[in-house]
């Protein structure tokens, strides 16, 4: 059998990660169309290269589908409750770098810590009659982050892109989502609650601990991470 590697399938992370592999004497190529998601990897035998979506290679670590895969911290601590007993950080990649942050709009000048905003949104629902809605697709680090900072008068709105254009769209009041160089936030009138930082989130290699391996499968996982050291 064979060792199977997930990427991202395409952007910005799927060509970083590329760049990464080949640095090290290991090539990742696409093979067939530019649309088919099809790979190939040279330099270490015994490899299958398998595209994914990055949001959903931890599923396919936890699934033990993939031996290896390549996604952000920021997506494996969200999608996997377990994550540490389901995955091991083999390498930091040193890119895709994101904070997952809690962001208000920027005329909310009474609000720049958490500590406001739990005032905040108490008055919110006081005043409206339902909890202040926070757009993410952060569901579970966002809740976690709150509860531990003891704010408890929202709700979370799922959003699963364009993120921070929900509050102006007036289909939630704040944004929980990852940001980068800051203009997207900037862009759409928003601002860092100063103590809102959830995660520092980058693209990482993991190892499923939970995919099943013979002893062929075994020695090239080896090779391979004697030669990514
Ligand atoms: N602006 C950014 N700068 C750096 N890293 C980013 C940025 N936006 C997203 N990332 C990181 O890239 C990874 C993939 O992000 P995202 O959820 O946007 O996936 P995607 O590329 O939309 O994939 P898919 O929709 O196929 O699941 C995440 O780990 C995220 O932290
Ligand atoms: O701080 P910045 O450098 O502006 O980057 C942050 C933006 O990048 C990501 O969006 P992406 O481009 O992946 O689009 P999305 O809204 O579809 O997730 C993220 O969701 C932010 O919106």
């Amino acid at each position: 059998m064979t060792v199977k590697l997930g990427v991202p399938s395409k952007g910005r992370l799927m060509e970083k990660t590329f760049a990464w592999f080949d640095k090290r004497g290991i090539s990742l190529i696409r093979t067939g169309s530019d649309r088919e998601y099809a790979g190939a990897v040279t330099g270490v035998d015994g490899i299958d290269l398998v595209l994914l979506s990055a949001g959903e290679i931890p599923r396919e670590l936890s699934a033990g589908r993939i031996h290896l895969g390549v996604t952000g911290t920021d997506l494996v601590q969200e999608k996997l409750p377990l994550w540490e007993q389901q995955v091991e950080e083999l390498a930091p990649l040193g890119f895709g770098h994101a904070d997952l942050v809690l962001a208000v709009p920027q005329c909310w000048i009474d609000v720049d810590t958490l500590d406001d905003l739990d005032a905040a949104a108490a008055a919110f629902r006081i005043a409206h009659g339902h909890r202040m809605r926070i757009a993410t697709k952060y569901h579970r680090l966002v809740h976690g982050f709150l509860r531990d900072s003891g704010v408890a008068d929202y709700q979370l709105v799922d959003s699963q892109g364009a993120t921070e254009g929900t509050v102006m769209n007036e289909t939630a009041e704040m944004i929980a989502d990852i940001t980068s160089t800051g203009e997207t936030l900037r862009a759409n009138h928003l601002k860092l609650l100063v103590d809102g930082l959830i995660l520092r989130s980058q693209a990482t290699l993991w190892r499923s601990r939970v995919a099943p391996v013979d002893s062929a499968e075994k020695h090239v996982l080896n090779v391979l991470i004697d030669r990514l050291g």
